[in-house]
């Protein structure tokens, strides 16, 4: 049964629940805050990050360290932990004995080859991962921070709908439902890809997809048509799904990635024509008057 094979012993320490009590760390509800105690599903979502042996970890909001010990039984050679909650230092400060090794910088990795050995992972609030990893994706796209170093992989903690609509494929049902409050985790990995899918800012690749899935269940025309002011979107929105080949009546969660990438270039040739495009905003503005640019 037991296949998550640890690579070291922790030192006999305190159980997380023993030091949750001893340090009165009580779940705070209104930061979405709760505990991971039992040792088995810890191992779990650590063993969805692929192997962490002399590999650099950096786990996010770490709380009493569940997870954290979890890792450290994979023996990587550098644990950074980053918790905002200051209550949780002397439940982790017990574990910075069982840390190894804390000498060597991590290695660059071209972003051709294999991942570089760092991992990030986190069980964060779903709100704030869903922030994180629109963050990290913008980082990914400029090569920053963890990516300086290569393709690093991310393992998170997501609301289950919002994980089986992550690692969907068109088609597929998942893409459409709204998430329920309360609900089942799911464990997502995600490794950046060696080639962007689209060359062009992450903002503006962002834009295209977010505006189009706003309305995901409808026509995509329907979502797209926000991307452009009041008095030139019918216009507009025309050209966009002639320019990228694309089947306006198609649902967008129907949408392949190979579809939003020629509608994301499709609307670079419109903003490229009409400057005043990329700045639009639906919700600020209900409509601005754009004129042809001379560029
Ligand atoms: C849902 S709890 C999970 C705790 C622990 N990882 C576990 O699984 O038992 C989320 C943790 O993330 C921390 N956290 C929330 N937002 C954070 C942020 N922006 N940066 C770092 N930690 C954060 C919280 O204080 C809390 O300890």
């Amino acid at each position: 049964m037991n296949s998550y094979v640890s690579k070291i012993r922790l030192p006999p320490l305190p159980s997380i629940r023993d030091l949750v009590k001893l340090y009165k760390l009580r779940a705070i509800k209104q930061l979405s805050q709760n505990f991971l105690m039992d040792e088995r599903l810890t191992d779990k979502i650590v063993k969805a990050a692929g192997t962490l042996t002399d590999h650099y970890v950096c786990e996010v909001g770490p709380g009493p360290g569940g997870i954290s010990r979890s890792i450290i039984k994979k023996a990587p050679k550098k644990l950074i932990l980053v918790e905002k909650d200051p209550r949780f230092l002397p439940s982790l400060m017990l574990l910075k004995e069982s840390c190894l090794n804390y000498t060597k910088g991590a290695p660059k990795m071209d972003w051709t080859h294999a991942p570089p050995p760092i991992h990030l992972i986190g069980n964060l609030p779903f709100s704030v991962s869903t922030i994180l990893i629109i963050k990290w994706l913008e980082a990914i796209s400029e090569k920053k921070a963890a990516w300086a170093y290569g393709r690093t992989s991310m393992t998170l903690t997501f609301q289950k709908e919002v994980a089986e609509r992550m690692v969907a494929q068109p088609y597929d049902k998942v893409r459409s439902f709204v998430p329920k409050p309360d609900v089942d985790v799911g464990v997502v990995t995600l490794i950046p890809l060696k080639k962007a899918l689209i060359d062009m800012p992450f903002s503006q690749v962002e834009k295209v997809v977010r505006t189009i899935f706003n309305t995901r269940q409808k026509y995509c025309m329907k979502g797209a048509q926000k991307l452009f002011p009041a008095e030139q979107t019918e216009y507009l929105t025309t050209r966009l799904f002639v320019l990228a080949n694309v089947n306006p009546t198609t649902r967008s969660y129907q949408l392949t990635n190979e579809d939003f990438v020629r509608l994301c270039y499709a609307y670079k040739i419109i903003c490229d024509e009409y400057p005043a495009v990329q700045s639009f905003d639906y919700r600020a503005s209900k409509g601005i008057d754009i004129e042809p640019g001379c560029n």
